[in-house]
């Protein structure tokens, strides 16, 4: 196997990160793609009680573990695989298990902090930018938490304005500058997702 390409997909909170990595991959061999997100990597808080977990900035920097994720991404990159970490939204803590990740041709990763730290950007070969309203991500992500992650209505605003906003305007929208793709409006977007993946599979094909 060729050296893998990592390919990092940022963008707001509920901007389609996800969604566009799934795509991705839908269009691919399964056996030639690995997607790792950032969520993952966040801190374990297990020493933490909830209620002081709960009051912790997760859209800042110092909420992951990027050493940690920066070392998993070079392992991948030199073909080994790694044990990836499994994060629970409800509990904002890791699990108790991980997840073995092989190697593969293509690494996806996706999540909201890829562009702020230099020594994470420098490993990616292709950096992607998904770029979606502030109105839309946030009707996307009141829906989504209170569906998948156990959250209220109150708290999903109260944390969007107190900490959500403040940071993706300090972290997250100034790193735009350094994607080599911005994608408006995400998963939806056929036309981008169809250049991204032909991009891909000559890669695969080289
Ligand atoms: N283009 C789209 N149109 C409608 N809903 C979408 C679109 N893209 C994503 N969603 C929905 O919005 C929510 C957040 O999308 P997701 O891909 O998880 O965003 P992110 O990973 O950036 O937080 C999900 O419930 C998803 O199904
Ligand atoms: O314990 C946690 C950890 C993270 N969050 C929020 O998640 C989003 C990032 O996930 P997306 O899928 O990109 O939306 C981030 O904005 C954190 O605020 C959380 O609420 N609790």
């Amino acid at each position: 196997m060729s050296k893998p390409i990592l390919i990092g997909i940022t963008g707001g909170t509920g901007s389609g990160k996800s969604t566009v990595s799934r795509q991705i991959l839908k269009h691919l061999p399964e056996q030639s793609i690995a997607i790792i997100p950032q969520d993952a990597y966040y801190k374990n808080q297990d020493h933490l009680p909830l209620e002081e977990r709960i009051k912790v900035n997760y859209d800042h920097p110092f909420s992951f573990e990027t050493d940690l994720l920066t070392r998993h991404l070079k392992a991948l990159q030199n073909g080994e695989s790694i044990e990836m970490p499994q994060y629970d939204f409800e509990r904002h803590t890791r699990k108790k298990e991980t997840l073995t990740i092989e190697s593969r041709n293509i690494i996806i990763l996706e999540g909201i902090l890829l562009f702020d730290d230099p020594d994470l950007r420098e490993l990616m070969d292709i950096k992607i930018f998904v770029d979606t309203d502030a109105d839309v991500r946030i009707i996307r992500r009141i829906m989504r938490d209170i569906k998948e992650r156990g959250r209220s209505l109150d708290s999903v605003i109260n944390q969007y304005m107190t900490t959500v906003r403040p940071a993706h305007l300090q972290f997250v929208e100034p790193n735009k500058k350094y994607a080599d793709i911005i994608i408006p409006e995400g998963g939806k977007n056929q036309v981008a997702i169809d250049i991204i993946v032909t991009k891909i599979k000559a890669i695969l094909e080289d």
